[in-house]
């Protein structure tokens, strides 16, 4: 009976809050094409099946209406995405709208005010200190780690050498975990050996939460009832109480650095001192303020986050694609067998070594076009834009489209082809059409540390093993996510070189 009651006033809350927004928008956005919305559910019908279909039906959007349109999130709220070019320079080239849509706070119970997710004078004042730590002298210093947890994972893969299929992908981010934990903390957490360690399988939980909620519609309320919630609590638990530990670990020794000798240290978790990014956290100040604890862990998380799960679909995009273009392997392991003439077998390549390679780097650029490991990112409108005579309204979503960028023949020619020599005399040409990193001052912080990690263990790879399709040929399933994935994984076959 109350039932009856109840839907005549939320029917009329709900055509209220419409017509107050439509009119409040009718300056606004006039003439921007897109998808006629459904009721209240907007355009979101089309997307239920979740990421599988999200890619392709914003490209087919794209296709049908143009560079620049509108999405109906539901409610009533509207979502800007855009290919076109100089929308595009404007919005990475802005320092103004820098701060980004409201799909980034599935990550503030993890990542908190990080890098990522920050914005206005804590972003800049962060992005200001750490732009330091990935400075060329610190980062040579990673290639170590590169090379010794790329030398596991060839053990792993070794043992997979001769089958039909192999599924690479999960080995692959259990490598980049690894790094990325050397690399952020200074401290080893054996994922490739025990890949379902707590902490491991906490941020593999993380990752597949945060997609999740992406694309589950589900109000904050209805979220706390479902069996995520539970799953996510208990996950931050475990990574803060980690990272906790690690920070007050390193704290401690710094505290006690000037009492022992640099080269003498090694830590609980048996790594030899080399300066990891938190190290040069403890070191900066912000207005003569070392940053708190909870700077630290947000800091701390940002990195492991954005450092592995984005290398890691990179590396494992560009191996399928070297598997399944024999003249592109050919082409790569030439160019190994040039710089390193007499021990390609066993050379640990330098970082001269590394920056030699210069058709690898090809294939990582390429493989970055067709397969971008963040495929789309959101900002919001910090003030109206009045952009080609379309007003645009502060605090409107804009998501910047790479995948969609990447894949239009506007830009690229033959876009479906895997072409790596469409980037040998690319520097310069269309920045903001070509954006996996993406740019401007938002731009990934950590872009050259993922290109040497991906040069160093491609390289190691590719010589030790001879790459080909999978038997039967495997078909990928691309998936939108946070990140791009394949959700029947990446299949390939490796036969040893010796
Ligand atoms: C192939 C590998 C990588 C790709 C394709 C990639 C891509 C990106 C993109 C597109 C953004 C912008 C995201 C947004 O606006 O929401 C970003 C930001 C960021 N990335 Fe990366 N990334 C990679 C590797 C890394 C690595 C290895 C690190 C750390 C060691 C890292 C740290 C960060 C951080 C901290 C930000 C936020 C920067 C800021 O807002 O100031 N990334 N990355």
């Amino acid at each position: 009976m109350w039932i009856l009651l109840v839907l005549p006033i939320v029917a009329y809350i709900l055509v209220h809050i419409a017509s107050s927004r439509i009119k409040s928008q009718s300056k606004y956005l006039r003439n921007v094409p897109g998808k006629k919305p459904f009721l209240i559910f907007g355009n979101l019908l089309d997307f239920l099946p979740g990421s599988i279909v999200f890619l392709d039906n914003l490209m087919g959007y794209l296709k049908t209406y143009g560079d620049t349109i509108l999405f109906h999130d539901g409610l009533f709220s509207w979502m800007l995405v855009s290919t076109d070019y100089e929308f595009n320079e404007f919005m990475h080239s802005s320092s103004v709208h820098i701060e980004k849509s409201n799909l980034y706070h599935f990550f503030h119970g993890w990542l908190g005010q990080g890098l990522l997710t920050s914005f206005g004078s804590k972003w800049r004042n962060h992005r200001k200190v750490i732009t330091h730590s990935f400075h060329f002298s610190i980062l040579q210093q990673f290639i170590g780690s590169f090379d010794g947890v790329g030398d596991n994972l060839l053990k792993k893969l070794e043992s997979d050498a001769g089958k039909d299929s192999v599924e690479i992908s999960q080995l692959i981010s259990l490598y980049t975990l690894d790094v990325i934990c050397e690399a952020a903390m200074g401290v080893k957490i054996h994922a490739l050996d025990s890949g379902n360690s707590q902490y491991v399988k906490s941020i593999k939980d993380m990752c597949n939460i945060v997609a999740d909620r992406i694309f589950s519609y589900l109000s904050p309320r209805l979220y706390m009832l479902t069996a995520n919630y539970y799953k996510e609590k208990r996950a931050l638990r475990i990574i803060h109480k980690h990272v906790d530990a690690v920070i007050s670990q390193r704290i401690e020794e710094h505290n006690q650095k000037a009492k022992k000798s640099e080269s003498s240290q090694a830590d609980d978790f048996g790594v030899k001192k080399r300066l990891a990014f938190l190290d040069m956290l403890l070191d900066a100040r912000i207005d003569g303020k070392p940053l708190s604890r909870k700077e630290l862990r947000d800091e701390v998380n940002t990195f492991m986050f954005e450092g592995h799960d984005t290398t890691s679909s990179a590396i494992s995009f560009a191996l399928f694609a070297i598997a399944t273009h024999p003249e592109v392997q050919g082409k790569l392991f030439d160019e190994q067998t040039q710089i390193f003439p007499s021990d390609w077998k066993s050379a640990h390549a330098s970082h001269k070594q590394l920056m030699e390679m210069k058709y690898l780097d090809m294939v990582i650029k390429e493989t970055l076009r067709l397969y971008p490991p963040v495929p789309f990112y959101g900002r919001k409108l910090a003030q109206d834009v009045d952009f080609k005579g379309t007003l645009y309204p502060k605090g409107l979503t804009v998501f910047l489209f790479p995948y969609g960028c990447h894949r239009s023949a506007k830009y690229f020619p033959e876009p479906e082809k895997f072409i790596p020599e469409r980037f040998e005399n690319w520097t310069g040409k269309l920045p903001y059409a070509y954006t996996p990193f993406s740019a401007g001052p938002r731009n990934c912080i950590g872009q050259k540390f993922a290109m040497l990690e991906m040069l160093a263990i491609i390289s190691k790879i590719i010589r030790k093993f001879k790459l080909a399709p999978a038997r039967p040929e495997h078909e990928m399933q691309l998936a939108g996510e946070t990140i791009l994935i394949s959700k029947n994984g990446v299949n390939i076959s490796l036969e040893k070189r010796f």
